[in-house]
């Protein structure tokens, strides 16, 4: 079992890190393999990145799964996390073009869609194999598809209309429907995708097993649209499940669940800002409390959990 955290600040920030974190550019002999620490330094290697492992008590998410590994990636600015953010995806969308024949990329709304950016650009738009990709969303509001709360909407605008994804390869959510039925609808076209070979299945849990996705948190540590308190985050039966009474507008709204967030071969937390850094604190420390955050509740099964933060995501964590 794996319980190792690698972190990864870029040099440009160095000089201007948390005490905790500087100090710990130079990690004792006993800290996590150097197998992970390698695999990181590669698919960052043009993010300018100063990879440091720090022990598992000092960084450790709550019971991490077999095969599970954590990174935390901070960034001097979000201009820098947004050309890393751009590798690391067009990196994996190599890997499974070349594996699967597919690239099953999940996006959320907010920020993230904005940080996707760098992929719209040289080179990632003419070097990306964008024919592999087949697009979907870890959460959706349940409004028309061009209203401005869509988060279809915002990707398009934001990202999609800029790279060439063919049209049928991205699943919207049927937004004739109600929140019940489009719940119902979108599960049903992810169970067709299984069964044509373009969606993996997760081995182990049963639950389908998407190549990245592309997350962002909220200042409560909700993810998706699983709210703090809220019953959903229980639900471990449907890959899909409908919400009408979201604390953040609009109420209704769909959403993947934990099992199908947490069995995902890659997760990218996309989190910046300081309205972000009590959350961030809770979710990486080792002292765990029974109200987790939903964010901490994103433990994946057997994949790679990624941090992309800024410096003012994580200025309270030398607390
Ligand atoms: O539909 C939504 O509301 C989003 O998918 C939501 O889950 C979002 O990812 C977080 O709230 C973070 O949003 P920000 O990055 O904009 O804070």
């Amino acid at each position: 079992m794996s319980t190792s955290m690698s972190v990864s600040v870029s040099a440009a920030a160095s000089s201007s890190l948390p005490p905790l974190l500087a100090r710990r550019r130079s990690p004792p002999a006993s800290l996590a393999p150097v197998r992970s620490l390698r695999s990181r330094s590669r698919l960052l290697s043009s993010a300018r990145t100063t990879p440091v492992l720090l022990p598992a008590a000092a960084m450790a998410a709550p019971a991490p799964a077999a095969s599970s590994k954590r990174d935390l990636l901070i960034f001097d600015a979000e201009e820098n996390l947004a050309v890393a953010l751009a590798k690391y995806t067009a990196d994996l969308s190599a890997k499974f073009a070349a594996e699967r024949g597919a690239f099953t990329v999940v996006l959320s709304g907010g920020s993230l869609i904005y940080a996707l950016r760098k992929l719209t650009e040289a080179p990632y738009l003419e070097t990306v194999d964008w024919s592999k990709w087949h697009v979907f969303w870890v959460d959706e509001r349940v409004v028309p598809k061009d209203h401005e709360d869509s988060n279809y909407k915002l990707a398009l605008d934001g990202f999609l209309s800029k790279v060439p994804i063919p049209a049928g390869q991205v699943y919207a959510i049927n937004d004739a429907l109600s929140a019940e039925g489009a719940a119902e609808d979108y599960e049903t076209i992810l169970k067709q995708l299984v069964k044509n070979g373009v969606l993996a299945m997760s081995k182990t849990t049963g639950f389908p097993r998407f190549d990245l996705q592309l997350l962002g948190m909220g200042p409560d540590g909700h993810i998706a649209s699983l709210f703090p308190g809220h019953p959903l985050v229980k639900e471990n039966t449907k890959w899909v499940t409908h919400i009408l009474d979201s604390p953040k507008p609009p109420p209704q709204r769909i959403t993947f669940t934990f099992p199908v967030i947490n069995s995902s071969a890659y997760v990218a937390m996309v989190v910046t800002g300081a309205g972000k850094a009590g959350a961030v604190q809770k979710a990486i420390s080792d002292k765990k409390t029974s109200d987790l955050l939903p964010v901490e509740m994103a433990i994946l099964d057997d994949g790679e959990f990624t941090w992309f933060t800024d410096k003012e995501a994580v200025s309270m964590l030398q607390n």
